[in-house]
């Protein structure tokens, strides 16, 4: 039989590495042992034959695809627990291990959301004598849970789910019901034909007053049949644009009725006579969201690194077109335009990864506040979870669209995975939070930063940067430092520009609802402009940070991937940058000139040239006072940019 040889254009370009491979393969695990974790349980999974498909999915029936999702979920599940029981140090709610276990099968696994949502609602929201019962049963997959909040008629608006759980205390339950057509729940995953129990958000009511949404644990199916329940209505919603394995489905109750002790009570609780013990926050019912959300952040860099690798590999590989008459084909990674597309996708790989161990960190250091009963990080890390999940899923999906499509046909057969990191990553755009939801709920945030920033109330560590424009500016000298600083004043400039939006509508006349409403675009590119330089700070700083215990070879790649990250956003956000003018802050008045200074007409301002091992970096000169922009470039070693 062939033995398949290495393409020899991919094994040149392997030969041309600066760096060394495993030591940045230790850095994007972070560290050998995560190397050696990630090895283990993949050396588990590719040796097992039945994850590995004679068909490809496409051909089989929804039923067999379904089926084939199951069996793989199984295994995977089983070497997940053989490996956590023998590793303690596996840890399976850290951003990249689950989700990567189970994206090892491709297809979406139907217990993604028992092991994404179920398992850590037990952990965040139930009481510890309900953790008793339900926690090693929930992990051992003996019960089988989804979480299902969403409802047909409402999955933004959580305050205005249907679903009620009315408390009858004569029998010490809650009668939980779907008053409504649009009150079914519909979307959550695994609830088709795979989950036996789910998490139920619904309206509290007890001595018949309304406490808002609560979490409740409900078996729906019988354990031995896997019939649905009496009272319970249950199927799965139909084909998807992608997801089609997730198995995502509709539920309805008809006066169902749950132990008192089913209703997940860490927080608040209903007492056996019906008295309502409110929680510390009632946005701790909202916690779950803001995990999923805090791994998003690092499961979309996952993604893109992986469609960034196919497309970087094919580009290696595929020679094509004939620039010089009679000369071989050219490699596609030499034309700049192929180069333009898959590059960013790389650097953005990075940045999200290293964006989203930043903020698994704070939401690490958050949740271990709340049990010590500190609610103070809350507003923030909200805000936060809100926007990168927002911006890292949309960049995440948009750059794996690119990629696909600088593979030219071939991205487009479903052998190239493609199709399914594109469905992967086009739900998560839209579930844990819509994408411009998500952004209105930063920029609520941020308007209340900057009432305070004007007040010169010290603020938060990510929007203190408001107040510094209120006070003498550092020096600034030329540096990557310079175009952040640059980020933070063209989101102080957004920030400013929808708080007057909003105060223009109030004062022409409208409530402050319309007056939100009307300003809302600005609103929601205030808050992109914040999380964008927040990516960017945040990608600056950790390779800073790490460079200091790394290979200089390795360094220097990763500075410029970083560099070429800042470059590529200043670009893209040209016109931000130059129409951010004059910002009357008080005595600093800075004014962008111009993007480009007239002496710099090269490509760098008509279009973007990097290559890995080489990088154009932007020198920023700035002044103060009249801040005055002007850029210029220095030649690389590789490409003739043109003169600046
Ligand atoms: C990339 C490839 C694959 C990656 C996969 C990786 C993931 C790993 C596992 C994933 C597992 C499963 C896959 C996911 C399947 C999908 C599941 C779902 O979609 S579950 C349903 C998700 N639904 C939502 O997210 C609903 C969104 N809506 C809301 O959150 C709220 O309705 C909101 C915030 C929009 C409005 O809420 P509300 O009206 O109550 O609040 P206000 O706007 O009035 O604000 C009041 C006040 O509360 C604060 N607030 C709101 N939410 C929170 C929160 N979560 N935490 C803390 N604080 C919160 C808000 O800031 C306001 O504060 P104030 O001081 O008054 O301004
Ligand atoms: C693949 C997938 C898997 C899912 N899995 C689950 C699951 O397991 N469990 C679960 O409970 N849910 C799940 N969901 C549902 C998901 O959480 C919701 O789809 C999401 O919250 C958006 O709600 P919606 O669909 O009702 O859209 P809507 O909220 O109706 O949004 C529709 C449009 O209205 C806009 N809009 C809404 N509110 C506002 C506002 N206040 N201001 C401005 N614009 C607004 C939105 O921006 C959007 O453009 C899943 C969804 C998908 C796609």
């Amino acid at each position: 039989m062939a033995v398949n040889k290495v393409n020899e254009d991919l094994l040149r370009e392997r030969a041309r590495y600066t760096f060394n491979i495993e030591e940045l393969t230790n850095f994007i695990d972070g560290g050998e042992e995560g190397t050696r974790n990630r090895r283990e349980v993949e050396d588990m999974v590719i040796h097992v034959k039945e994850l590995h498909d004679e068909v490809p999915e496409d051909y089989l029936s929804h039923k067999e695809r379904y089926e084939n999702a199951v069996k793989k979920g199984c295994i995977l599940i089983d070497l997940l627990k053989e490996h956590v029981l023998r590793h303690s140090s596996f840890d399976a709610y850290k951003p990249s291990n689950m989700y990567r276990v189970l994206s090892m099968a491709k297809e979406v696994s139907p217990v993604l959301l028992h092991m994404g949502m179920f398992v850590p609602t037990i952990f965040g929201q139930a009481s510890a004598e309900q953790q008793e019962e339900w926690l090693h049963k929930a992990l051992m997959l003996e019960i089988i849970g989804t979480y299902a909040q969403t409802e047909l008629g409402h999955g933004t608006f959580l305050r205005g789910l249907e679903t009620t759980a009315t408390y009858d205390p004569s029998t010490e339950e809650f009668v939980l019901h779907s008053p409504t057509l649009t009150s079914y729940k519909w979307w959550p995953g695994g609830l088709g034909q795979t989950a036996n129990h789910c998490i139920v958000v619904a309206q509290l009511y007890s001595r018949e007053k309304c406490y808002g949404v609560h979490a409740f644990l409900v078996q729906i199916r019988d354990s031995e049949t896997h019939m649905p329940l009496p009272g319970i209505k249950v199927g799965d919603i139909g084909p998807k644009l992608g997801f089609q394995t997730a198995n995502n489905g509709f539920l309805g109750f008809d006066h169902f009725r749950i132990p008192r002790k089913n209703m997940l009570m860490r927080n608040a609780q209903v007492l056996k006579d019906g008295r309502y013990v409110k929680s510390k926050s009632d946005k701790l019912t909202y916690g779950t969201m803001m995990l999923v959300r805090v791994m998003i952040v690092s499961d979309a860099a996952y993604e893109l690194s992986r469609a960034a690798t196919i497309a970087a590999r094919y580009s290696a590989v595929r020679r094509q077109s004939m620039p010089r008459p009679g000369q071989p084909e050219p490699q596609i990674l030499d034309y700049v335009t192929q180069q333009h597309k898959v590059f960013i996708a790389i650097a953005t790989s990075h940045a999200l990864r290293l964006t989203g161990g930043w903020l698994w960190d704070a939401y690490s250091s958050l949740t271990h506040d709340l049990d010590q009963g500190n609610l103070d990080q809350l507003p923030e890390l909200h805000a936060l979870a809100c926007c990168l999940k927002a911006i890292s899923s949309r960049d995440s999906n948009s750059l794996v669209e690119q990629c696909r499509m600088s593979c030219g046909g071939h991205g487009y057969m479903s052998s190239s995975n493609f199709p399914t990191i594109y469905g992967a990553t086009a739900a998560t755009v839209t579930y844990e939070g819509e994408y411009t939801v998500m952004l209105l709920q930063t920029a609520r945030y941020l308007m209340k930063a900057w009432k305070e920033a004007l007040g010169g109330i010290v603020l938060t560590p990510t929007v203190a940067y408001m107040v510094t424009y209120n006070k003498a500016k550092p020096a600034w000298v030329n540096t990557p430092e310079a175009i952040i600083q640059g980020f933070h004043a063209v989101a102080v400039g957004k920030v400013k520009e929808a708080a007057d939006g909003i105060e223009y509508h109030q004062n022409s006349g409208k409530d402050y609802e319309d007056a939100w409403n009307a300003a809302s675009v600005m609103l929601v590119k205030a808050s992109e402009c914040y999380c964008r330089a927040i990516i960017c700070e945040t990608f600056w700083k950790e390779i800073q940070k790490h460079s200091r215990s790394m290979s200089r070879n390795l360094a220097v790649v990763l500075q410029q991937l970083s560099e070429l990250y800042l470059s590529y956003w200043v670009l893209e956000r040209s016109g931000d940058f130059f129409q951010v003018r004059t910002v009357p802050l008080t005595r600093t008045k800075f004014e962008f000139v111009s993007f480009a200074s007239p002496k710099c007409h090269c490509q760098m301002c008509t279009g973007f040239v990097a290559h890995i091992t080489s990088v154009v970096v932007l020198a920023v000169q700035v002044s103060i006072q009249n801040l005055t922009l002007t850029f210029c470039t220095r030649k690389r070693n590789e490409f003739d940019i043109g003169s600046c």
